[in-house]
């Protein structure tokens, strides 16, 4: 359960005076996440979301992700819009964090991914990449690249508790990944954690994305390639071909595609598939005993990543 900061009534009380949106009737903590704590917030006008920023996001980055938000709202992509105080701010504390509330999105995440999830994805994430476009304020991704050897430097001495390998399969990896990182791909604005719990659906239909606070200014197809990862592979491991297809094919009918960013995807598949097995190891080794959050498996990402150093071109993600 993703509730690390407990919100007091009388903190609630004064915090929800600032807003012009009604009595609150209810503050419940929503037991899904990992990063941030959120409540979902009832008042007499309707839902919202509280979010207190916690360990991995920077306060001196809030203005961007809450801006981008705002952003990306008014360029008609269905994502929460941070909800401003009398005062005319969206972001400020609570209980000692910075805190802000924003819009409450209908919708479901799916725990059973179908081709049809697949299939809106790809247009939708299209979509976001050029909503973001004239999106004016930048953030360099501190967990691409160049962020992965700290992350490894502080999981190493560990690293056999979680595989015996995994120190030398990192190791061989970084330095490949280092070496052959490309530099010349258009980049963008990206979500970077486009996972299956932070898209909702109604139905069939997507109907919002969500999580922005890992947002940043990257390879626009790396975002593509964190989904692969994220959205293509069934629970016994396998790859779906015909899902990344679906996918790709459209994200391809709102934004093409180059040649050198469809040959690139097995390389950005391998750095996205590091990305998330360090992260994961670093809180697998770190997340204190008793801690009320569920640890995400970093030997899944291991196994994707192998899966990827096997991929010879894009062929194999079932597109031409
Ligand atoms: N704007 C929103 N509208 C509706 N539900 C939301 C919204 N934001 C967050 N949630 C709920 O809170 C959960 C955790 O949110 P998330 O942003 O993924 O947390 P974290 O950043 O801590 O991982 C989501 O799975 C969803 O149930
Ligand atoms: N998606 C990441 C963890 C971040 O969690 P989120 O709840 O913020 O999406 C992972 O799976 O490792």
């Amino acid at each position: 359960m993703a509730v690390y900061t407990e919100v007091s009534d009388d903190e609630l009380e004064d915090f929800a005076a600032e807003y012009d949106i009604g009595q609150v009737v209810s503050c419940k903590g929503i037991a899904e996440g990992v990063e941030n704590t959120n409540y979902l917030l009832q008042t007499e006008q309707g839902n919202y979301i509280l979010t207190l920023y916690e360990k991995r996001v920077n306060p001196e980055e809030l203005p961007f992700f809450l801006g981008l938000m705002e952003h990306l709202a008014a360029q008609g992509l269905a994502c929460p819009t941070p909800i401003k105080g009398r005062d005319g701010k969206a972001l400020r504390n609570l209980c000692g964090r910075p805190a802000a509330i924003v819009s409450f999105l209908k919708g479901m995440w799916s725990r059973r991914i179908t081709l049809g999830h697949c299939a809106e994805l790809g247009p939708a994430m299209a979509s976001m990449h050029r909503a973001g476009a004239d999106f004016p304020l930048t953030r360099a991704n501190n967990l691409s690249v160049a962020g992965w050897r700290p992350l490894f430097d502080a999981i190493r001495p560990r690293a056999a508790e979680i595989k015996s390998d995994l120190e030398e399969m990192i190791e061989d990896e970084l330095a490949y990944l280092e070496s052959h990182w490309p530099k010349t791909l258009p980049v963008g604005l990206i979500h970077a954690d486009l996972f299956p719990d932070n898209v909702f659906f109604i139905g069939d239909r997507l109907s919002g994305i969500i999580d922005f606070y890992f947002a940043c200014t990257d390879i626009l197809a790396y975002d593509i390639a964190i989904c692969l990862n994220a959205w293509c592979f069934e629970d016994d491991g396998a790859f779906n071909a015909t899902k990344a297809r679906l996918m790709l094919n459209g994200y391809r009918k709102v934004r093409p595609l180059s040649d050198e960013e469809l040959q690139a995807l097995p390389l950005l598949a391998r750095g996205a598939a590091m990305r998330f097995l360090l992260t994961r190891s670093y809180d697998w080794l770190n997340t204190p005993a008793g801690a009320m959050v569920k640890r995400k498996d970093p030997m899944e990402y291991y196994r994707k990543l192998r899966f990827h150093q096997g991929v010879t071109g894009p062929g194999q993600y079932g597109i031409e």
